[in-house]
């Protein structure tokens, strides 16, 4: 498991995410406008040219394998690469989750990269979104992983804002037990509950490593 710490000061972390942030948010753009084109054949292959030679000058200079989890000393963390909230990561919606003692929730938009039945949100990121808010509630600082994760899709979530929010519900031992839901302005789409763990080598007096 890979985190990474750091030397770098608040400054250097400002100045990555004012570049970083929005070549994702560019790309997020790119995948939009790729599903609802319809511009002419020529065009699209122009497209298509320009998008490979933009893929090479990246791949120009990048690291072996993901992004992994990094940090600073000061205690910032980067999960940059993360499929729901990562700054650079461009399948990442991405969601800002806000906390209230034992409470997460987050207010955010998914288009048609996100689409399974016509006009709707695809049921697997609905469990995305939900594992990670609801694991995010879990807990503040510990990293906690889900075991079990329960979700009854009680009708088809259209595209456009929601809302998912989490609580937690109680905490025995290692495990905390979180529930939550996804909305969208007529109420809730997908009922959630979770089991979420504090894995081995995070435990107290723990001598492993992650894995
Ligand atoms: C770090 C910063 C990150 C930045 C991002 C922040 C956002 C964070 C949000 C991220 C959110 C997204 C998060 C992700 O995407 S996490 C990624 C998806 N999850 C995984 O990959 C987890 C894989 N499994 C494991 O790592 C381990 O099996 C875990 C850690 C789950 C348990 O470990 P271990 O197997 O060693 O446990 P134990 O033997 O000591 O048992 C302990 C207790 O737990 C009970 N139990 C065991 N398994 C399960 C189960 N599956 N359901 C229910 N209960 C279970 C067990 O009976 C016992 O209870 P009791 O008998 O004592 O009563």
């Amino acid at each position: 498991m890979r985190f990474t710490a750091e030397d770098i000061d608040g400054h250097e972390v400002a100045r990555r995410e004012a570049l970083y942030g929005p070549l994702a948010e560019a790309v997020r753009e790119l995948v939009d406008a790729t599903i609802r084109t319809e511009v002419d054949a020529a065009a699209v292959q122009e497209v298509e040219a320009t998008v490979r030679a933009a893929t090479a000058r990246l791949r120009d200079r990048q690291i072996d394998g993901a992004f992994g989890v990094r940090y600073t000393e000061d205690g910032r963390i980067m999960p940059w690469g993360n499929v729901v909230i990562g700054l650079r990561n461009p399948i990442a919606p991405p969601l800002t989750v806000h906390r209230e003692r034992d409470r997460c929730w987050s207010e955010f938009t998914l288009g048609a990269a996100y689409e399974g039945p016509p006009g709707h949100v695809h049921g697997g990121i609905c469990a995305l979104v939900l594992d990670h808010v609801l694991g995010s509630a879990s807990s503040p600082e510990k990293p906690n992983f889900t075991g079990t994760l329960t979700l009854r899709y009680r009708r088809a979530t259209p595209l456009g804002p929601l809302r998912a929010e989490a609580r937690i519900d109680r905490v025995d031992g290692v495990k905390t037990y979180v529930v939550g839901a996804l909305s969208d302005s007529d109420g809730v789409t997908v009922e959630a509950e979770g089991v979420f763990i504090l894995p081995v080598w995070a435990r107290e007096g723990s001598t492993t490593t992650p894995t």
